[in-house]
């Protein structure tokens, strides 16, 4: 048989829906379709393989070894996007921060955080000390000041601990609440760890802080 021959012989279909569905996956960004492609694609591979009459055994081994690490991170998604449960109110509140990023994503973004609630007069971050969380304020109004002198307010919307999570320095103001807030607060170290760990979950953070940052920059300009 020659090449074409082969090429387009039933035989050849598995394979060839095989190379179809992994070049798919190949375009796909989102991880969970992406693994779901590859275990679908590979596993039309091995199929094709057990057909074409020449069993190729060291590749299915490893192909079934590869849909085995797939369907492991597949239900790892799953358990976190099943066990995402949030109410109406947490999912306005998160809309700003999580763009589009998958419920799985989110799930793992608020492993790293807590909802609270900040009592007035509660301080949020002290001037010139480390700074513990990334603070994003869902309700209620804070107030920044430098040297004792009030700066700027900060409200709903917006990140208290932006500067020192881009920077890694010590608060550049100390902030408190001016009445009850509501908070939801990322913790520091272990927002940066997951960062490192998902680059789309980073940019999506990095994309709010730098526009935040840019939208107090000009505040503050604005008022001198
Ligand atoms: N001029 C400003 N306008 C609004 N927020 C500010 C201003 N200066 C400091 N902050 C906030 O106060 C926070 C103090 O801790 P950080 O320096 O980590 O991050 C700072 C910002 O979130």
């Amino acid at each position: 048989m020659d090449i074409w021959d082969q090429f387009f012989s039933w035989g050849a279909v598995p394979g060839h829906l095989a190379y179809a569905v992994i070049a798919v996956s190949y375009l796909l960004t989102n991880i969970f379709w992406l693994r779901l492609a590859a275990v679908v694609g590979i596993g039309f591979e091995i199929v094709y393989f057990l057909l074409s009459g020449s069993a190729v055994w060291p590749s299915i081994v490893w192909d079934s070894a590869f849909i085995l690490i797939n369907l492991v991170q597949l239900g790892l998604i799953l358990r976190d996007r099943f066990s995402l449960k949030l109410s109406a109110d947490q999912e306005a509140f998160l809309k700003p921060i999580v763009g589009d990023l998958d419920k799985a994503q989110v799930a793992q973004l608020l492993r790293t955080a807590e909802w609270r609630t900040l009592l007035p007069e509660t301080v949020l971050t002290a001037e010139s000390q480390p700074v513990k969380d990334l603070t994003f304020v869902c309700e209620g109004q804070t107030a920044v000041r430098v040297k004792g002198q009030l700066v700027a307010h900060v409200g709903a919307g917006a990140f208290v601990g932006d500067v020192s999570f881009a920077t890694g320095g010590p608060a550049t103001a100390t902030v408190t609440a001016e009445e009850t807030v509501r908070v939801l607060a990322f913790d520091q170290a272990e927002l940066k760890v997951l960062c490192r760990r998902d680059e789309q979950i980073a940019s999506a953070l990095y994309r709010r802080i730098g526009g935040g940052l840019a939208d107090k920059m000009r505040a503050t300009t604005r008022r001198l």
